[in-house]
């Protein structure tokens, strides 16, 4: 038999290229990861291009071949092959027949699509790949792994909720036993006595019947909530020890989409774990009760119950597409809301909120129109097999009269078995239902699976370190952000003395802000080592080392919480007074104090509610409460007046702490111990103020450029 592409789903618009690439692997039984292929190639959040793919494909033993072809000339090509479509996406073709063509969308899964259709949406570019005879086999992490763990750390509560279930549902087996017995013994002899007996037993069955249920959905709420706390505790802690490449990489939007995803998943695997099991015991159970009360009428049962299953997961296999299309929709409205609103000042600014109202408005009908589309087939679906369980008793009594009139069934246990036919009726449907939910779920789950399985910033067993000595060096540094692109830092030697004012400046995207990153291990270096007191930064642990440093980059953002927070990060141990200590050296001791609830006023979020002076000042402060040994400012006092500047240089010069210091504004750092000048990547001039005029380099120009600026706007 063919073998099928197998669908692996892009988790964000520029991923396609690298799904693509995956599910070609996939087919070829190598099994890799969109995650591990961003990791590995250091993919950002754009796209990939044509060339790109060659090279990943080659990284896995793929001989690629890329190329300009007419659609027509296709026909021959060996498949699958990843083609581009419609000028912005890419795709798996899988198969080309005479009328129609199959591709494997990574954006929605597999398509057959007419081929007049197929060829007006290829834009001309097709990448042929065959595997070398190095691929690896791999096999794939199972996505469920995940989950199954977790909820195998609850077996108690899964247990309970076994047994309580359990005998919940042989209630329903009573429910049968009970209809025939009155209907034989009271329709025909309704004395006292039997009558007082069976009520005092359906009393007693109504009362058991409660009782358990409240337990159930006891164990139920225990259950769910010590999920919800494993589940988040493990998500939210893996997403704060995963690198900042991850976050660059992702958006927020989607990223808070996943954390909520748990929430879903966890709703329905908690409920539908337990029913499973039971729904199938139950199903074994009824069928052989109805078998064995009447074996004809019981096939005939058994056999509509079968077509009703088959008729669920069918369609269940068709409304997939759907659901995992409507996931990835969702996510994308959510993602662009959220951008939408991080970035409302740009957005009043630049007088676009109806521009982007209908950009959100096209994607939201984009998402509810495929929702539209699973909720009919959904419909359909139900109202079949509704159908046909309406129809069923009626349709057992007119074929199990004959066996009554014969005297092979009484009419008690025609109606006892009409009872239990329905009943089996409930755990066929509920298994048709949870086996569409667990296909949802499974798209969910590849998104928090590609959280849980990304690879921490840090293995354990780093050393941590509680104070620095405030020597740095940078041995023959390089680094570049993707596989794809150049270095952005080349060979970068750097000794930074202790005590040392060192200030970085040079033309913008020299790389200032990026060396900066890999100071504080944001980035590792793809090429050399950094030193901090003689130690390589690779042996350090991260979080422990920048809670010696004092950073401020130009990311750097307020929170809204008070101002106190803001300054000590949360952390309770600083005393109040450190905080204000931190606040008077970074000036911004006053401003506090005329706000309406000095420190204890709210920031506003990013800090809306302060000048953009304030701001910087406010995350200095932060920067110093810890009292840093080493201090990294990033263009930190730009909104500065010089008045603020100077302040706060002499406030920093009496703490004697090594400083590095980027900045654009030159007049900032002329006082500095030593300046070095960057320039594409690579540092080209270094010295003093005086020294580096002198030599009438780079420096000078940046200098006597600003110079004149300056001048002018005095003028
Ligand atoms: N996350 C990223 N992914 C890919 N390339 C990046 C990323 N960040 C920066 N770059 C690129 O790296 C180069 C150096 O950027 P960097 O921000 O380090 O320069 P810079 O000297 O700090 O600039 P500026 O003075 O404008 O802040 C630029 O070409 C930039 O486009």
């Amino acid at each position: 038999m063919r073998r099928r592409v197998p669908f692996i789903e892009q988790m964000e618009d520029a991923e396609c290229g690298i799904a693509c690439m995956a599910m070609v692997l996939a087919y070829y039984r190598c099994s890799v990861s969109l995650h591990e292929i961003r990791e590995r190639f250091g993919l950002s959040r754009g796209g990939s291009s044509l060339l790109q793919l060659i090279s990943i494909g080659s990284g896995y033993s793929m001989k690629s071949k890329g190329f300009k072809a007419d659609f027509d000339q296709l026909q021959g090509l060996p498949l699958p092959a990843i083609a581009h479509w419609e000028e912005k996406h890419f795709v798996v073709i899988e198969r080309i027949g005479k009328r129609s063509v199959t591709i494997v969308d990574p954006s929605f899964g597999r398509k057959r699509i007419p081929r007049k259709e197929a060829e007006s949406l290829y834009s001309g570019y097709i990448l042929c790949l065959a595997p070398e005879e190095s691929l690896e086999r791999r096999k794939g992490k199972n996505k469920w792994s995940f989950f199954v763990k977790l909820a195998l750390q609850q077996p108690k509560w899964l247990l309970y909720i076994l047994i309580v279930s359990l005998v919940l549902q042989s209630f329903g087996l009573v429910a049968p036993q009970l209809t025939a017995y009155i209907a034989d013994h009271l329709l025909l002899d309704s004395s006292q006595d039997k009558m007082s007996i069976i009520g005092v037993a359906l009393l007693s069955l109504f009362i058991f019947y409660e009782l358990f249920s409240m337990l159930r959905g006891w164990f139920l709420a225990k259950l769910q909530s010590a999920m919800d706390m494993l589940m988040m505790e493990t998500f939210i802690g893996k997403l704060f020890r995963l690198p900042y490449s991850f976050f660059e990489s992702r958006t927020g939007g989607e990223l808070l989409f996943r954390t909520n995803a748990n929430v879903y998943i966890r709703q329905i695997l908690s409920n539908r774990m337990v029913s499973i099991i039971i729904d199938f015991i139950l199903l074994v159970s009824y069928a052989a009760l109805m078998l064995t009360t009447s074996a004809a009428l019981g096939s005939m049962v058994i056999g509509v119950g079968v077509g009703i299953f088959t008729i669920l997961i069918v369609t269940t296999m068709i409304t997939q597409q759907f659901a995992s299309r409507e996931i990835t929709q969702q996510s994308r409205t959510q993602s662009f809301l959220a951008e939408c609103i991080y970035g409302i000042t740009d957005i009043k600014l630049l007088g676009a909120e109806k521009q982007l109202y209908g950009s959100w408005a096209r994607l939201f009908r984009d998402q509810l129109s495929t929702t539209q589309k699973r909720s009919i087939w959904i419909s359909l679906l139900d109202s079949f097999s509704s159908g046909i369980q309406f129809i069923l008793p009626l349709l057992l009594l007119w074929t199990g009269s004959r066996a009554v009139v014969q005297g092979t069934i009484t009419l008690g246990g025609l109606l006892g078995f009409n009872a239990l036919a329905a009943a089996f009726m409930i755990p066929i449907v509920s298994l048709g239902s949870a086996y569409t939910q667990l296909l949802s779920v499974g798209s969910y789950l590849q998104r928090i699976h590609d959280v849980v399985e990304a690879k921490a910033e840090q293995e354990e067993g780093h050393e941590e370190i509680t104070e620095l000595k405030g020597e740095i060096m940078m041995n023959n540094v390089s680094y570049r952000y993707s596989a794809f692109s150049s270095d952005v830092l080349q060979n970068v030697n750097l000794s930074i003395k202790r005590g040392e004012k060192l200030a970085i400046v040079g033309p913008s995207g020299s790389g200032k802000s990026t060396l900066a990153k890999l100071l504080l291990g944001l980035y590792r270096s793809t090429e050399g080592e950094i030193l901090y007191d003689g130690q390589s930064i690779g042996q350090l642990e991260f979080s422990s080392l920048r809670r010696c440093i004092g950073a401020v980059l130009q990311e750097t953002k307020l929170f809204q919480r008070t101002v106190e927070d803001n300054i000590r990060m949360l952390d309770e141990s600083i005393p109040l007074e450190r905080v204000v200590e931190a606040a008077k050296m970074a000036s911004i001791h006053d401003d506090i104090l005329k706000l309406p609830l000095g420190y204890a006023t709210i920031v506003s979020e990013n800090g809306a509610s302060l000048s953009g002076g304030q701001r910087q000042r406010l995350l200095l402060a932060r920067a110093l409460v810890n009292q840093p040994q080493v201090l990294l400012l990033d263009e930190a006092t730009s909104a500065l007046d010089n008045l603020s500047q100077t302040e706060i240089d002499s406030a920093l010069s009496a703490m004697n702490c090594t400083r590095i210091i980027i900045a654009h504004r030159l007049s900032t750092v002329i006082n500095a111990d030593r300046i070095i000048v960057m320039k594409e990547g690579r540092i080209v001039e270094t010295g003093m103020h005086h020294q580096l005029l002198a030599q009438k380099g780079l420096y000078y120009q940046l200098y006597t450029g600003e110079e004149n600026k300056e001048h002018e706007i005095a003028i």
